[in-house]
């Protein structure tokens, strides 16, 4: 848990903190680029990576003039060497150039907001440098929660939250001991579907599961947020980050999406954080901590706002939630297992392959087929139970694996 933050700190005078942006292309990536845009004494860009998106990597660059950029797609890769030929902006590729941006000399913070496993890698490159982390990536936790754990102790990076629950509870617990804590308190929107009739689920769209009531963000964190499996990896995540067990994160549904988590101490009393919708605000606190840094965000209107609601979460609505739970009871790769069958069941029901219902289907047989026990698993055996995962799943749902 951190030490009370300093907000005295005259922030001016320092020097700009470096950051590499890892999925700058995409919904966190661009608004931390805002939020780049609002502070340009503060902060500066050194690395922007895509995985695909050339063309808003290039223009993004053009703007930046970043010392390096990093794309996957091997015709991006092409594409972009030849648009910054004669520049001074170097053009890496893959999962290679992303550790490898990450560990530059001339980078501070890693902004890791990938999207899936895939930010592993990655995020345990850039602890292993002893950078510090702004994680939006809520699967490198719940994929690798005990190996990122073991890596900070062994190297000394450090981990912001940037996940806008987590975020709450971090600012929360400012000033506070790990002792004074009873209960995280995890909010949840509920999504699209808290109250459409359960009979139609099997019938719920694409279309209709990418429509979040509060707010918006890509498309996998977007389908996680109706099912609730996103809660499920953010109890994992907040576990893993605050080091409490699971019986002492509760998750609460609030439709208002207005109070971002809460923290209930061990004298009775409750701490929130509290903010419109908007993830620039959590993006700036990890940016600027232990400083806040004025900034003209919409603040909330409290009559307009009127009422806050609060509902217990149902599972029968629900089941993906208490499958994470399930999954962090197990421990070992149970964890990366749920988060791989998700990661490619949500894949399937967007390509419309599979119906919404089946989400839960799947990633339950993949938990109770795959998981085995580790207390740390390595890097090779999560990526292993990664794999087996997604072919299970694939195999289920009767697709064949490309
Ligand atoms: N969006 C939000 O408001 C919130 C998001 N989060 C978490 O933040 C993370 C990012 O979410 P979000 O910004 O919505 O996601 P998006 O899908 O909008 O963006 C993902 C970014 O990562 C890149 N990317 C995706 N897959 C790979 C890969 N395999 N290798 C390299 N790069 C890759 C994409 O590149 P390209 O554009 O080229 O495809 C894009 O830049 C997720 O873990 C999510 O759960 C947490 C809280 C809120
Ligand atoms: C903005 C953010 O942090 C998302 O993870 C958000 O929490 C999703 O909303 P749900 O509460 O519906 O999962
Ligand atoms: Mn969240």
């Amino acid at each position: 848990m951190q030490e009370t933050a300093d907000t005295t700190s005259a922030s001016s005078v320092a020097a700009p903190r470096r950051l590499a942006v890892l999925g700058a292309t995409g919904s966190i990536g661009t608004q931390t680029l805002d939020i780049v845009r609002l502070f340009p004494d503060r902060l500066t860009v050194q690395v922007l990576t895509a995985r695909r998106n050339a063309a808003r990597l290039l223009q993004q660059a053009l703007e930046f003039r970043p010392a390096c950029v990093v794309i996957d797609d091997p015709e991006g890769y092409r594409q972009l060497r030849e648009a910054l030929r004669g520049t001074s902006i170097e053009v890496l590729q893959g999962e290679q150039g992303l550790c490898a941006c990450v560990q530059r000399p001339d980078v501070d913070v890693v902004m890791a907001a990938l999207v899936g496993f895939a930010g592993l890698r990655p995020v345990l490159a850039a602890l292993e440098a002893g950078k510090q982390v702004a994680l939006a990536n809520k699967e490198t936790l719940v994929a690798g929660g005990a190996l990122v754990r073991q890596t900070l102790r062994r190297y000394g990076g450090t981990l912001i939250p940037v996940d806008s629950e987590h975020s709450a509870i971090f600012q929360c617990l400012v000033g506070e001991t790990p002792a004074s804590v009873e209960t995280l308190i995890l909010t949840a929107s509920g999504g699209p579907f808290r109250t459409r009739p359960l009979e139609t689920f099997d019938r719920i769209t694409p279309d209709e599961a990418l429509c979040h009531p509060n707010w918006s963000m890509g498309a996998k964190v977007t389908v996680d947020s109706a099912t609730m499996m996103n809660k499920g990896l953010e109890v994992i995540e907040a576990h893993w980050l605050f080091e409490l067990p699971a019986a002492r994160i509760q998750v609460l549904v609030h439709p208002q999406s207005i109070i971002h988590s809460m923290v209930t101490f061990v004298d009775g009393s409750t701490k929130a954080q509290l903010g419109v919708p908007d993830m620039r605000l959590p993006i700036q606190y990890a940016l600027s901590y232990p400083e806040r840094w004025e900034a003209p965000h919409e603040r909330i209107d409290w009559a307009r706002l009127g009422r806050l609601d609060f509902e217990t979460p149902d599972p029968a609505r629900f089941p993906c939630l208490p499958l994470a739970y399930e999954a962090l009871r197990r421990g070992g790769t149970a964890p990366a297992v749920l988060n791989a069958a998700n990661e490619q069941a949500v894949q399937l029901f967007l390509q419309e392959q599979i119906r919404f219902t089946d989400i839960a289907r799947l990633v339950e047989a993949a938990l109770e087929h795959l998981s085995e026990p580790d207390a740390v698993p390595s890097y090779e055996h999560l990526q292993e139970a990664d794999r087996r995962a997604r072919q299970y799943v694939l195999e289920l749902a009767g697709v064949a694996a490309h």
